[in-house]
C-alpha cells in the first residue's frame, strides 16, 4: 500500500479535447440524457472486472458475490450517485483518468465529430458512441467523484463543474474500495431523482452489465450471460438488445449475428453482431473496433482487436473461452495459440454465415455489401487462406443488368460464371473513373453485341481486388481493354447480331493500302505516346479505342498506385491504339490519305483521337493542347463552309 502526503486541494486544467468535448456535450442537442447513466454504469462494472481479475491473477481472496453497483437518489441535495467497489483510482490515476483523454478511440471520436457532414450528426452519434465519463456533464452542472484505489488506504475527491478546471483534494472521510460518481443534477434532468425513471434507464441501457446495479436494495439487471445460453434460448429481441449493450448503438438493430458454440479443439463460446450502418463511410477514420474477450465468463479485454482480422472489424460481439489464461495481456494476445485457433474458426463461422445470408435473405446481403463490402474486400488481400470463400461474396455491377436499377444491382462471380458463353474461358471486366466513362468505353459495344458479360469497376479498389485476385473458379479476370482477351469462338446467333451491328455501315470494305497509310500517319503522329497502331477486331462503333499491352497495368490500376504515391515508369510505350476500319471517319481518312496535302490534317485528328479515348479513361494529362487543338480544328471546318444560302 502507498502512503503519500496529500497535497490540500490542487487545481487542474482539462485536456484541450476534454474542452472542446464538454462544450460539445454540454450544447448537444441530443435529447437522450440517458447515455450518460450507461456511460457511468459501464464505467463502474469495468472497474469491477478489473477487480475481479486482479484479484483471480494475483491469487487474492474476494469473493465475486460482493461486487456490485449502487444508484442513489438524494432528493433533497438533487444528487443521483453511482458508486463501484471496484479497483478505485488513486490520486494520480485520478488526475490522467479524468482530465485527459487517454483511449485513443475516444480521442478519435471527439476530433471526428467537428469534421463531419451535418446531415451525419443528426443520427445522434454522441449517443452511438461512449464518450465516457465526461458525459456526466450532459445531466449534471457539478460532479464529485470519491476514490480509493485498492492499493491505497487514501480517499480523494476530485470535483468540476465541466468548464475547464477540476480540483483533487483529500476527502473528507475515509471511505471502503471503490468510487462513487456524484452528480449534481442540472434543472432539466431532475427526471433522474425519480426512481421509476432511473429503473427504467437501467434496464433499458445496461441491462447486461455483469454486476448486480441495485437501487433502494432492488437489483435492476438479470445480468445473463446470453451467450452461454442455448441458440434456440435466446430470442431475436435479446440480441438486439445485447447488441446495443456492446455497440452502444441506440435505436438500431443489428443486420444479422451468429451464436457459436465450439468445444473442440478449443472450447469457446461467442455472439457476433453486425451493425445496420458503416460508420466509417461517413466520415470517421478507421474505427477502433474490436470484441469483448472473456476468460471463463471473467471479461479480460473490452476492446480486443486481435480475435478477429482487420476485414471483420465492422462486427461487435463477444467471446468467451475456458482455454484462455486469465492474465492475458495485450502483448501475449498477439501470439497466442489458442486464441489463434478461435480467429481461424470464428472467421469460418462468419464468412459461412455471410454466404448464407447471401443465399437466403439476398437484399439483406445486398444491404450489408453496401455498407461494409468496402472493409470486406481488404480480405482478398490481407487473408490468403480464406480468399476464394471471400471471393464469392463480392459483388460487381454488371452488363448482364440492364435498366434503372442496374447501377445498384450486383452480381457474384459465381452468378458471372454461370451465364458464361460457349467457349468462353475468362471473366472481363472493366475499370474507369465512373459508370458513365465506363459505358461509353469503345471496347464495350463490341462484348455486349456477342452477348459477353462485363463486369464494370467504378472504384478503384473494385480494380485492385480483382487484379490481386487474378482468377476465379480457375477463370483468368481479364479487361477487355487488355492484350490478353481471348474470346470465344463465334456462334450462329452471336455473330449474326455482331455483323447486323458492323453491316449498318452498308459500304465495301476500304481499301487496304489506303488504311495503311493512315495507320502510319497515326503511327507517326503518336509517336513516343503508343507502342503500336493497329486495326481493330472488336470496335463497333468508335473510330479508336486503347488496349493495355499484355502484362501492363490498366488505367485505373495505375492511378490507384500512383495516389498511394508510387514511383512508376511512364506508361505510354505499353499501350496499343486500335483502329476501327468500318469507323465513317476513318473510312473518309483512307480516301484522303492519297493525297499527302491531308497528312497534317489526319494526323491532328490522329492526336485528337487518342486525346479522346484518355479523356474516356479520365487520364488527360494535356488539357492545353486538346483545347488548341479542337480551335484549329473547328477552324479548318468553319473555312470549308461555304457562306452562300443553298436554299
Ligand atoms: N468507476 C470507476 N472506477 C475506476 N476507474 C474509473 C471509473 N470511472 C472511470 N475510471 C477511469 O477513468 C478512465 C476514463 O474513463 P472514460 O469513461 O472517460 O473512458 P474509458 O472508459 O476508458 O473509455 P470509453 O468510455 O471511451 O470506452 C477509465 O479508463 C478508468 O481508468
Amino acid at each position: 500500500m502507498t502512503t503519500q502526503t496529500p497535497p490540500v486541494s490542487e487545481r487542474h486544467a482539462f485536456q484541450a479535447e476534454i474542452k472542446q468535448l464538454l462544450n460539445l456535450l454540454a450544447h448537444s442537442i441530443y435529447q437522450g440524457k440517458e447515455i450518460a447513466l450507461r456511460e457511468l454504469i459501464s464505467n463502474a462494472s469495468d472497474a469491477l472486472n478489473k477487480m475481479r481479475l486482479t484479484a483471480l491473477v494475483e491469487g487474492s481472496p474476494l469473493d465475486p458475490d460482493e461486487l456490485g453497483i449502487t444508484l442513489t437518489i438524494d432528493k433533497e441535495a438533487g444528487t443521483l450517485t453511482i458508486a463501484d467497489n471496484g479497483v478505485g483510482m488513486t490520486h494520480e490515476e485520478l488526475r490522467s483518468n479524468l482530465g485527459t483523454i487517454a483511449h485513443s478511440g475516444s480521442r478519435e471520436f471527439v476530433r471526428n465529430l467537428t469534421r463531419i457532414p451535418e446531415e451525419a450528426k443528426a443520427i445522434n452519434l454522441i449517443g452511438q458512441f461512449g464518450v465516457g465519463f465526461y458525459s456526466a456533464f450532459m445531466v449534471a452542472d457539478r460532479v464529485v467523484v470519491l476514490s480509493r484505489s485498492h492499493r491505497s488506504e487514501e480517499t480523494w475527491k476530485w470535483e468540476s463543474d465541466g468548464t475547464g478546471e477540476f480540483t483533487i483534494s483529500p476527502a473528507d472521510e475515509s471511505r471502503p474500495r471503490g468510487t462513487s460518481v456524484i452528480l449534481h443534477l442540472k434543472p432539466e434532468t431532475k427526471e433522474f431523482l425519480e426512481p421509476w425513471r432511473v429503473k427504467s434507464v437501467v434496464k433499458r441501457f445496461s441491462g447486461f452489465i455483469p454486476q448486480p446495479i441495485r437501487l433502494d436494495g432492488e437489483v435492476l439487471n438479470d445480468q445473463k450471460a446470453i451467450w452461454l445460453e442455448p441458440r434456440n434460448q435466446v430470442t431475436e429481441e435479446e440480441h438486439t438488445r445485447f447488441f446495443r449493450h456492446l455497440s452502444h448503438r441506440e435505436g438500431e438493430t443489428p443486420l444479422f449475428h451468429l451464436h457459436v458454440a465450439v468445444d473442440s479443439p478449443i472450447q469457446f463460446r461467442a455472439v457476433l453482431y453486425c451493425p445496420p450502418t458503416n460508420f466509417e463511410s461517413i466520415g470517421f477514420g478507421k474505427l477502433e473496433h474490436g470484441v469483448q474477450l472473456c476468460a471463463r465468463r471473467v471479461l479480460v479485454q473490452s476492446n480486443c482487436q486481435e480475435i478477429l482480422p482487420g476485414y471483420l472489424r465492422f462486427l461487435h460481439g463477444l467471446v468467451d473461452s475456458e482455454d484462455l489464461p486469465l492474465n492475458i495481456s495485450r502483448e501475449t494476445l498477439q501470439d497466442n495459440a489458442v486464441l489463434r485457433k478461435i480467429q481461424n474458426t470464428l472467421v469460418k463461422h462468419v464468412l459461412d454465415r455471410l454466404s448464407k445470408l447471401a443465399e437466403e435473405a439476398p437484399q439483406t446481403y445486398e444491404t450489408f455489401y453496401e455498407q461494409f463490402g468496402i472493409i470486406l474486400k481488404e480480405g482478398i488481400h490481407t487473408d490468403f487462406l480464406n480468399r476464394d470463400r471471400i471471393a464469392k461474396l463480392l459483388r460487381f455491377i454488371s452488363t448482364a443488368n440492364e435498366g434503372e436499377e442496374a447501377d445498384r444491382k450486383r452480381t457474384s462471380l459465381e452468378q458471372y460464371v454461370g451465364r458464361m458463353r460457349e467457349g468462353q474461358t475468362q471473366i472481363y471486366f472493366l475499370g474507369g473513373p465512373d459508370l458513365n466513362s465506363i459505358r461509353k468505353n469503345p471496347h464495350l459495344a463490341y462484348f455486349k453485341s456477342r452477348q459477353l458479360e462485363v463486369l464494370l469497376l467504378p472504384d478503384p479498389i473494385d480494380e485492385f481486388v480483382i487484379t490481386s485476385l487474378d482468377r476465379f473458379d480457375g477463370k483468368p479476370l481479364v479487361s477487355i481493354d487488355s492484350a490478353r482477351v481471348e474470346l470465344p469462338p463465334q456462334t450462329e446467333s452471336t455473330s449474326a447480331d455482331a455483323q447486323g451491328k458492323e453491316a449498318t455501315t452498308d459500304q465495301p470494305a476500304v481499301d487496304p493500302a489506303r488504311l495503311d497509310r493512315v495507320l502510319s500517319l497515326f503511327k507517326a503522329a503518336l509517336e513516343g505516346k503508343v507502342s503500336e497502331v493497329r486495326t481493330s477486331q472488336r470496335l463497333l462503333e468508335s473510330p479508336v479505342g486503347l488496349i493495355h499491352a499484355e502484362g501492363s497495368l490498366t488505367t485505373s490500376m495505375r492511378k490507384l498506385l500512383q495516389m498511394a504515391n508510387r514511383n512508376l515508369p511512364e506508361s505510354a510505350s505499353n499501350r496499343i491504339l486500335e483502329v476501327n476500319p468500318n469507323a465513317a471517319i476513318i473510312r473518309r481518312f483512307a480516301d484522303l490519305s492519297v493525297n499527302p496535302d491531308h497528312d497534317d490534317f489526319i494526323k491532328q485528328c490522329a492526336r485528337q483521337l487518342y486525346a479522346n479515348a484518355l479523356l474516356l479513361e479520365g487520364v488527360l494529362d494535356d488539357p492545353e493542347s486538346m483545347v488548341g487543338r479542337i480551335t484549329d480544328l473547328m477552324e479548318k471546318a468553319a473555312q470549308s463552309r461555304s457562306p452562300i444560302l443553298t436554299s
